[in-house]
């Protein structure tokens, strides 16, 4: 599946810088091109891979390119403000080559935050192709405002896109790392994900052992459920040589794979999917739409593993709506991804919303009150003295 990406924001930015990494590192082309926005200078001279001919700054008249300091009604209005310079560069990419639109941004701040969703309006009302969000949640201990931001750009920007797949850095930070490292090990997990499931919908049907692979139909039925979407992984290496990187199949030796190891293997794979760490921890029934892709050399590709796989998925979610396939490709791993699009049962997204009024309640109160002490400051120093206006 080709997409174009766009990323808001420091993290927004970053990320797709670790998407791109991985697209080259593993050949798995299914980024067309990049685009990245933010308010703050700095943030868009760090990038290693989006070119400074594909970057925007937005916002420079207001806040000469050194961000918005976790504003993100600041980095909503600024974004709106600019829109028209991110959509002629959106003009020059070769849309009739894409499948779809990915918006990444983190979702604490306040460029990526308030940004995101007002290009998710503008690209929706200009072109037909699917326009998805990949939304990263703030960990817990980042503070109050960046929780409130994210409930709030949460809220808008689910209203915005065809599908909202959400990262929870709270899930993935892990303590002791600096938290530069962290995010790089953490935005690598990421790509990982994404570039096996949005490139296995790139197999092309030359490869004559492909005869289960996910098309990028699949992947657009999937996210068609709308709502909020997250991403499982797991992966088990053979016991083989290395055989280059991940790279796509040409051709390859007939199936033979429908054996009790390969199916076992596959049936495991699945379930470690599906229940061990999603990018967004969820409880997996209930979800409306599901997608299971197995990567691997088709040799241990087997159809009937993946076949009881997706049924396994089917009562674990409780939807019939399962899809599922093989995505062919020269490694010495097998791997699975499952795609679980349209959860309800969120325990992270309901902390975040009780956190978000609570923070909320409580910034009014504060400004009430200095509001209120302020007042009395200057009533005491009564001396007489007259307003200036
Ligand atoms: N996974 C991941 N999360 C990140 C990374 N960098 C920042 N974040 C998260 O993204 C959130 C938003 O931070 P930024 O992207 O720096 O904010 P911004 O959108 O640039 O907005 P301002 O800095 O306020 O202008 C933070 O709360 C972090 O949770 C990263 O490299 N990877």
């Amino acid at each position: 599946m080709k997409l174009a990406l766009i990323g808001v924001g420091q993290a927004g930015g970053k990320v797709v810088d670790a998407l791109i990494d991985y697209d080259r590192r593993t050949k798995s082309d299914y980024i067309v091109d990049t685009i990245a926005v933010n308010t703050a200078r700095a943030d868009l001279m760090g990038l290693r891979f989006v070119p400074e001919a594909h970057q925007v700054l937005v916002g420079t008249s207001r806040v000469k390119g050194h961000g918005v300091g976790a504003d993100n009604e600041l980095g909503a209005e600024v974004t709106a403000e600019d829109v028209g310079d991110i959509l002629s560069k959106v003009d020059d990419l070769p849309v009739h080559e894409i499948d779809a639109f990915l918006i990444v941004a983190g979702l604490g701040g306040g460029t990526g935050s308030g940004g995101a969703p007002v290009i998710a309006r503008e690209l929706k009302h200009i072109y037909t192709e699917p326009v998805y969000g990949l939304g990263i949640l703030p960990a817990r201990n980042e503070g109050g405002i960046y929780t409130l931001n994210a409930a709030r750009s949460l809220q808008t920007f689910v209203g915005e896109v065809d599908n909202l797949i959400l990262f929870d850095n709270e899930a993935w930070r892990r303590s002791g790392e600096s938290l530069e490292s962290g995010y790089s090990e953490i935005n690598t997990e990421l790509a990982r994900r994404l570039g096996i499931l949005f490139s296995a919908g790139e197999t092309d049907g030359s490869n004559a052992v492909a005869e289960s692979v996910v098309d990028a139909s699949e992947i657009i039925n999937t996210l068609a459920s709308g709502g909020i979407s997250t991403i499982g992984y797991a992966s088990v290496e053979l016991d083989r040589p290395k055989q280059g990187l991940f790279s796509r199949l040409a051709g390859g030796p007939s199936r033979e794979a429908d054996n009790g190891e390969s199916m076992n293997r596959i049936t495991s794979l699945v379930r470690r999917a599906a229940l061990g760490r999603l990018t967004l921890p969820c409880e997996i029934a209930g979800t409306e739409r599901g997608l299971v892709v197995v990567a691997g050399p088709p040799d241990v590709l087997s159809r009937r593993g993946i076949e009881r796989a997706r049924t396994w998925l089917e009562e674990e979610t409780g939807t019939m709506e399962i899809r599922g396939g093989d995505y062919p490709v020269e490694s010495n791993f097998v791997a699975a991804v499952t795609l679980l699009s349209g959860v309800y049962n969120v325990p992270r997204v309901k902390e975040l919303q009780a956190v978000a009024i609570e923070t909320q309640r409580d910034m009014l109160a504060k400004r009430q009150s200095s509001a209120a002490s302020l007042e009395e400051l200057v009533d005491s120093g009564d001396d007489g003295l007259e307003p200036l206006f």
